[in-house]
């Protein structure tokens, strides 16, 4: 099929290049001149893995093309997929700009039959907006507008885009219903399913999907929390309701609170969406707020260790800025808000990320960067540190084992919001170590906010 790709971010690169690497025609359209000349040139913009090889096979075959023109696109695409950004708007609302000024410039391109897709994440009812724009400059007998909500995850988007747990089509058009089934059989053919439905409900399951795992997530940080409070430990109790299939041993990690692009504003604009239809989402509401304290609750155990907040003349390893593993994203990372906590304390750091120095910096303001220097390798972000700072599971960070510490750091104290260590092992090497939900390591216990 002949398909066009609105938008060359995270999604309709992974999407576009894994729709060429399957057989398709596809060009991908992006308004941002340096990034489709990069592309062009045969560099992907973003760090993930397994992407590279099938990228650049698909150029090498000549299946896959990059232009700024939508017009070279949109005219002989069977498909044409929406992958537009949807940023949270002032109020929590998802700012519908991009896709709506796409769907403005579609209408008089469309030559045949066009099954208009938007995998955006957008708020209910953006389907039928786009219907009516488009259909402003084109007759509704020529295009469909079908909702496909993706749900890969940066870090193993290729694997999740190639063999999807189940892929939602929201559309009443049995023809566009057909052309959507015919493109994904070849990622289904694993049994999983291609879930039809009505275009309002496909939307709602995208914000529900992210709002539940938001949820659950949640939930194990106030588990953690409890048990920081009560003597237990979370790792013990994520086994002991995980293996309930009910509940299922997925998601259930504690930390220092979700992050990313997606979590923070899905789970903002569907409390947004509820509150303009009267409706007060008080779940989701609560999790947005456990969250962020979640986020600096790890500075806040440094404050009652050291029994004070300023942090002058301490020098701070922290390993991870990315917002998770495998990725480069910094978008919404904890490791943003603990560096500017930790600096804003009068605190120095030394930074380390596989991937991610390049985006923190350009992420984080402008005293972070002056207090913080960044360095090539774990072992020197330990170099006569005063405590390290754990924001992110790169699984690099599980070498050296947790007893080889004391060999770098002037004080073997480690502060732990990805829960890597075992707890004996620190205890044995004689090493601080206090992580999330567990009991800690070398330290009094009055040190433990109750
Ligand atoms: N990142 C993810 O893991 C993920 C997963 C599932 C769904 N989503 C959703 O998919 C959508 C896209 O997310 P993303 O992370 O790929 O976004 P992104 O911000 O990484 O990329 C968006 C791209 O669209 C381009 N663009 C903006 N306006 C344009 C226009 N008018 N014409 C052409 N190109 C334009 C930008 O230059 C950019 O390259 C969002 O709604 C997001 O919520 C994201
Ligand atoms: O047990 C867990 C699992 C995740 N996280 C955190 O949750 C956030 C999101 O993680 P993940 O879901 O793996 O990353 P994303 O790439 O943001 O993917 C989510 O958001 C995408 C965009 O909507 C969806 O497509 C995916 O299905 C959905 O998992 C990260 O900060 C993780 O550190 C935890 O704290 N504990």
């Amino acid at each position: 099929m002949d398909i066009a790709v609105i938008g060359t971010g995270y999604v309709g690169l992974v999407s576009g290049t894994c729709f060429a690497d399957s057989g398709n025609d596809v060009t991908c359209v992006d308004i941002d001149e340096d990034k489709v000349a990069q592309l062009r040139d045969g560099q992907i913009p973003i760090y993930e893995p397994g992407l590279e090889p099938i990228f650049a096979r698909s150029i090498r075959e000549g299946r896959l093309r990059f232009t700024t023109e939508i017009q070279q696109a949109v005219g002989e695409a069977d498909i044409v997929f929406l992958c537009l950004p949807t940023p949270p708007g002032g109020d929590g609302q998802a700012d519908l700009s991009a896709v709506m000024s796409v769907a403005g410039q579609i209408g008089p391109l469309l030559e045949g039959y066009t099954v208009v897709v938007n995998k955006s994440t957008v708020p209910v009812g953006t389907g039928d907006r786009l219907e009516e724009a488009i259909a402003e400059k084109a007759s509704s007998d020529r295009f469909a507008v079908v909702s496909n909500p993706e749900f890969l995850r940066e870090g193993a988007a290729v694997e999740d885009f190639m063999k999807p747990e189940r892929v939602v089509v929201g559309t009443d058009s049995d023809r566009a219903a057909e052309t959507m089934t015919t493109l994904y059989e070849p990622f289904v053919r694993s049994g999983n399913p291609i879930i039809t439905m009505d275009r309002r409900s496909a939307e709602l399951t995208k914000y529900a999907a992210n709002a539940m795992l938001a949820t659950k997530i949640t939930f194990m940080n106030e588990i953690a929390n409890i048990c920081e409070r009560v003597g237990g430990n979370v790792d013990n109790i994520r086994r002991g309701i995980g293996t309930d299939s009910r509940i299922g041993k997925r998601f259930l990690f504690a930390g220092i609170g979700y992050g990313g692009s997606c979590f923070p504003k899905d789970v903002q604009a569907i409390h947004h969406t509820a509150g303009e239809h009267g409706y007060d989402f008080k779940i989701v509401d609560a999790v947005m707020s456990v969250n962020n304290s979640q986020k600096t609750s790890i500075v806040r155990k440094m404050e009652r260790y050291y029994g004070t907040d300023d942090f002058s003349g301490k020098t701070f390893g922290m390993w991870g800025l990315s917002f998770k593993p495998e990725t480069d994203d910094i978008r919404e990372a904890p490791a943003l808000y603990i560096a500017e906590e930790l600096v804003g304390r009068g605190a120095k750091l030394l930074a380390y990320d596989p991937e991610a120095i390049g985006t923190f910096k350009e992420a984080t303001s402008q005293v972070v960067l002056d207090n913080t220097t960044f360095v090539h390798n774990q072992q020197e972000a330990l170099d006569d540190i005063d405590a390290l700072v754990i924001c992110t599971e790169w699984n690099e960070f599980r070498r050296p084992t947790v007893d080889r510490f004391q060999d770098h750091m002037k004080q073997p104290v480690i502060f732990d919001g990805r829960n890597l260590y075992n707890l004996e092992r620190a205890a044995k090497a004689g090493i601080t170590y206090i992580s999330v939900g567990r009991p800690a390591v070398g330290v009094d216990e009055e040190l433990i906010e109750k």
